[in-house]
C-alpha cells in the first residue's frame, strides 16, 4: 500500500515520537484487516452465513473477518461492518439511561451502543449533517433498533432544553482522521497542520455542549480517529481545567491499547488513564478514547408529555390490520406524525425543540381508509408476532429485490392480507399478499 504521509505529518511525530514514529509510519503502510459485529437484537442472532472463528477479545459482539454488503445477513441486519478498534468505544461507554450520542453518522457507534441497550432506556442519536443523519437513521432501522430517537442538529440546538438531561454522552468528535489514513488513503489529501487545528478548536465546542447537557453523575466519553495531541490529550487536559467538576475515569486495557500520553497534553498525569490505539501495536486502526465522570448529585428532571395525536377511527384502522395479520398488538407509546405512527422511544415534550428525524419504531401509515405497515417494523419484530410468514426460495429473493411481485401457484394456501418475508430464515421486508401474488412492497431506495 502506498499512503502519502506530508512531510509535516512525518516531521511532527518524529518529534513527538522519535524512533517509534517510524514503526508507525511503516504500520500506516501495511493492509487493515476487516472486522464486524453480530446483532443480539435480531431473533437467532448467531445464526448469519459468516466465519466466527476469530471473536475478538474486548467486544461482545465483534469478529475479524469480511461480510457481503449484499447478502441477506447484512440487509435484515444480523451484520453490521465496523473497524476493530471503533468497537472499544460502546464497551467503554457501558450505556444505561438516557444516552447522547453527539456526533453519530452513519452509526456505527450507536448501533453498537444500543445492542448493549437491549431495547431499555433512551438512545438520542444525533449527526448535524442532513444528508449523513439520513444515513444514521436508515442503519437505526436496518439493525431493528426501537429505543432511540435520531435527530439532526447542531449540539448547541440541545442546551436550550436538554440541561443535565443525559445520563450518558459519547462525543465521536468530527477529527483530522489521522488513524484512518491506512484504510482511506485519499484523506491524506485533507491533513494539514492548521487543519488539525481547526478540528481541535471545534472539538472543544462540542466537549462544551457536552457537559451541560450531561447530568451530575454521568459520564462522558470522548473518541477521534487521530493521533494528534491538539484533537486528543491538550483538549482533554484544557476540558479537565475548564470543568472541575469533570474526573477522567479509568479504562480497562487489553494486549495492545496504551495509556494516554501525559506530555502530549501538559503533563496533566490524570491522562493516563485515557487509552490510545497504535497500529503498529495494535490490530486495528489508530484511536483515543477517554472517559470522564461529572461530579454531583442528581436532580429530579420533570417530564411532560407530547400527546400522541391519535384519534379513535385511526386506533380502529391498525386494530383492523393487526386483526387479519398479527397474533398481538402492542399499543405501548403510540404517537403520530404527519400520516406516520410510531411507537415513540420518548414522548417528552423537550423533543418538540429540536430536530427529530424518527422517534422510536416507525409502525406504519395511515392511508386512506387503511393502515400499511413499515419496513422498520418488521425489521425489528418477533417472528411470533406474525400470523404469516412466508420463506422465500433463492430465484423469489432475487424477483422481490429487483421489485417485481412474486406469483404463486393458484394452490397457495395463504389466508392473511399482509406476510413477513423471509430469506435465508430473516425477516426483512412485508408482502401484500393478493390474488395468489405477493406484491412488492420493498423500498424502492433498497431494491437492486
Ligand atoms: C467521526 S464522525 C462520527 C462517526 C460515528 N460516530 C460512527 O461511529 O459511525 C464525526 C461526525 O461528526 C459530524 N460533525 C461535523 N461537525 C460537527 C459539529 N460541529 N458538531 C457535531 N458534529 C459534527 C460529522 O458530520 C461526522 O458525521
Amino acid at each position: 500500500m502506498n499512503v502519502d504521509l506530508s512531510n509535516d505529518f512525518k516531521t511532527k511525530y518524529k518529534k513527538l515520537m522519535g524512533d517509534r514514529a517510524d514503526s508507525l509510519f511503516a504500520a500506516i503502510e501495511t493492509k487493515s484487516r476487516n472486522s464486524f459485529r453480530i446483532n443480539p437484537l435480531k431473533p437467532n442472532y448467531k445464526n448469519v452465513a459468516v466465519d466466527l472463528s476469530e471473536p475478538i477479545p474486548y467486544s461482545n459482539v465483534g469478529y475479524f473477518g469480511d461480510i457481503d454488503g449484499k447478502s441477506i445477513d447484512h440487509l435484515a441486519g444480523y451484520l453490521y461492518s465496523q473497524e476493530p478498534s471503533a468497537m472499544y468505544v460502546a464497551e467503554v461507554l457501558d450505556p444505561v439511561g438516557k444516552v447522547l450520542d453527539l456526533c453519530a453518522a452513519p452509526g456505527s457507534k450507536s448501533t453498537y451502543i444500543a445492542t448493549e441497550m437491549d431495547n431499555q432506556g433512551l438512545l438520542v442519536t444525533n449527526e448535524i449533517n442532513n444528508k449523513r443523519s439520513r444515513v444514521l437513521s436508515s442503519n437505526i432501522e436496518r439493525m431493528g433498533i426501537q429505543n432511540a430517537i435520531v435527530t439532526n442538529n447542531s449540539p448547541k440546538d440541545f442546551e436550550n432544553k436538554f440541561e443535565g438531561y443525559f445520563d450518558r454522552i459519547l462525543v465521536d468528535a468530527p477529527c483530522s482522521g489521522e488513524g484512518m489514513f491506512r484504510k482511506d488513503p485519499e484523506s491524506v489529501k485533507y491533513w494539514s497542520l492548521d487543519y488539525v487545528e481547526q478540528c481541535a478548536n471545534r472539538q472543544r465546542h462540542i466537549l462544551d455542549s457536552a457537559f451541560k447537557l450531561l447530568k451530575p453523575g454521568g459520564i462522558l466519553v470522548y473518541s477521534t480517529c487521530t493521533f494528534s495531541p491538539e484533537e486528543n490529550e491538550e483538549n482533554i487536559d484544557y476540558f479537565l481545567n475548564q470543568y472541575p467538576e469533570m474526573q477522567m475515569a479509568e479504562i480497562k486495557k487489553y494486549a495492545g491499547m496504551e495509556d494516554g500520553i501525559p506530555s502530549w497534553g501538559n503533563d496533566n498525569q490524570e491522562l493516563k488513564k485515557a487509552l490510545r490505539m497504535f497500529p503498529d501495536r495494535f490490530d486495528g486502526e489508530g484511536h483515543f478514547i477517554c472517559k470522564m465522570v461529572k461530579a454531583g448529585e442528581v436532580t429530579k428532571s420533570h417530564e411532560k408529555n407530547i400527546s400522541n395525536g391519535i384519534g379513535k377511527d385511526e386506533v380502529n384502522l391498525v386494530e383492523k390490520f393487526s386483526k387479519a395479520n398479527l397474533n398481538t398488538l402492542s399499543q405501548n407509546n403510540w404517537f403520530k406524525v404527519s400520516d406516520f405512527l410510531y411507537q415513540a422511544a420518548s414522548l417528552d415534550n423537550r423533543f418538540k425543540s429540536i430536530h427529530v428525524l424518527r422517534n422510536g419504531l416507525k409502525l406504519g401509515e395511515f392511508k386512506k381508509n387503511r393502515f400499511e405497515p413499515d419496513i422498520a417494523w418488521i425489521l425489528a419484530i418477533e417472528p411470533n408476532v406474525l400470523k404469516s410468514i412466508f420463506e422465500l426460495n433463492d430465484d423469489q429473493f432475487e424477483t422481490y429485490m429487483h421489485g417485481e411481485s412474486i406469483i404463486l401457484k393458484t394452490d397457495s394456501n395463504i389466508g392473511n392480507k399482509w406476510l413477513g418475508l423471509s430469506y435465508q430464515g430473516k425477516l426483512f421486508s412485508w408482502g401484500r399478499y393478493s390474488n395468489n401474488q405477493i406484491k412488492n412492497v420493498y423500498p424502492k431506495g433498497l431494491r437492486r
